[in-house]
């Protein structure tokens, strides 16, 4: 790796240059890591599965958006292809993008498996795969290393009775995380983030957030920002590769 030891000192966050790509930044926690890394004066690439007015916003802001919805082949290789083509190099790779589907939701439970497959693991894996010499070159011109981040989940470790297929896909990125810090090292920092209750969804009744209030020792709702504050840890960090980050209120103890 070439190192330029004036950018050694500078903070790994600021402005590179290079962007940032983020998958599934139509909404919520994707939505605002965005206008947050827009807001730093970041370039941005995101994918999104369903346009909204948000996504016209992001473009407004000078966002490129890119539709592909993970569980099409066909569209993940147009995605993948079109940054190739128009981007010498990524700052990071933020993989948001994540299907929460239930078993009781679903008739056929080999779909189900294959679809969290998909989206949690073989589109994460391909996307590295594809765009990790986008990582490599940046990390070169700018003498730091890039990052890649797993949003995962709480339940990668511990399981979940209702979304069973669900939890062995992110338990699935997970793994992602280690194998591509190993191969990746040192020009690519490879982490994960596992929170467990963010958000709830809308339409979540009180009894439902009275109970999984009280799943962690702090019984918060903390919001997206929690998760954004974790996005720009990562990528301040110097020397974090491989670990995972437990945004979860202490629910491991609870
Ligand atoms: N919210 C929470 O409390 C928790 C969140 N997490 C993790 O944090 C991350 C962000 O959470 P949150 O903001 O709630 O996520 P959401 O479920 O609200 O949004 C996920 C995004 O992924 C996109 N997506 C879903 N399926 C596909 C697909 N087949 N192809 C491409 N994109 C797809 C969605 O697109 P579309 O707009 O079309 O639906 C959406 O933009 C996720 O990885 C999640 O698993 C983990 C634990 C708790
Ligand atoms: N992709 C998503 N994953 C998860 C979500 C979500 O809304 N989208 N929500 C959760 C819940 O917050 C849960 O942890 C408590 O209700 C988990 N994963």
């Amino acid at each position: 790796m070439t190192i330029n030891s004036e950018c050694l000192s500078s903070n790994a966050g600021s402005v590179t240059g290079f962007p940032h790509f983020i998958t599934g930044g139509g909404r919520r926690l994707g939505l605002a890591i965005i206008k947050h890394l827009v807001h730093q004066g970041e370039q941005v690439i995101m994918s999104y599965r369903t346009h909204s007015k948000e996504v016209d916003e992001l473009r407004s802001l000078g966002v490129h958006c890119i539709k592909a919805d993970f569980t099409s082949k066909k569209q993940l290789e147009k995605l993948i292809s079109e940054i190739r083509a128009e981007y010498s190099g990524l700052r990071s790779i933020i993989h948001n993008a994540s299907d929460w589907a239930s078993e009781a939701d679903e008739l056929d439970l080999y779909r189900l498996m294959e679809r969290m497959w998909q989206v949690h693991v073989a589109a994460p894996y391909q996307i590295n795969m594809s765009l990790q010499p986008l990582l490599c070159h940046a990390a070169d011109q700018i003498g730091i290393a890039t990052d890649i981040i797993h949003l995962t989940d709480f339940v990668a470790e511990k399981g979940s009775d209702k979304h069973i297929a669900y939890a062995s896909s992110k338990a699935g990125l997970a793994n992602l995380s280690v194998s591509f810090s190993r191969q990746l090292a040192p020009k690519v920092k490879v982490n994960a983030i596992a929170p467990s209750l963010l958000m709830f969804q809308e339409g979540d009744n009180k009894e439902y957030q009275q109970k999984a209030l009280k799943k962690s020792l702090l019984c918060l709702e903390p919001g997206e920002q929690e998760g954004v504050a974790a996005v720009q840890y990562l990528l301040n960090s110097r020397y974090m590769t491989g670990r995972t980050l437990a945004l979860d209120g202490g629910r491991h103890l609870a």
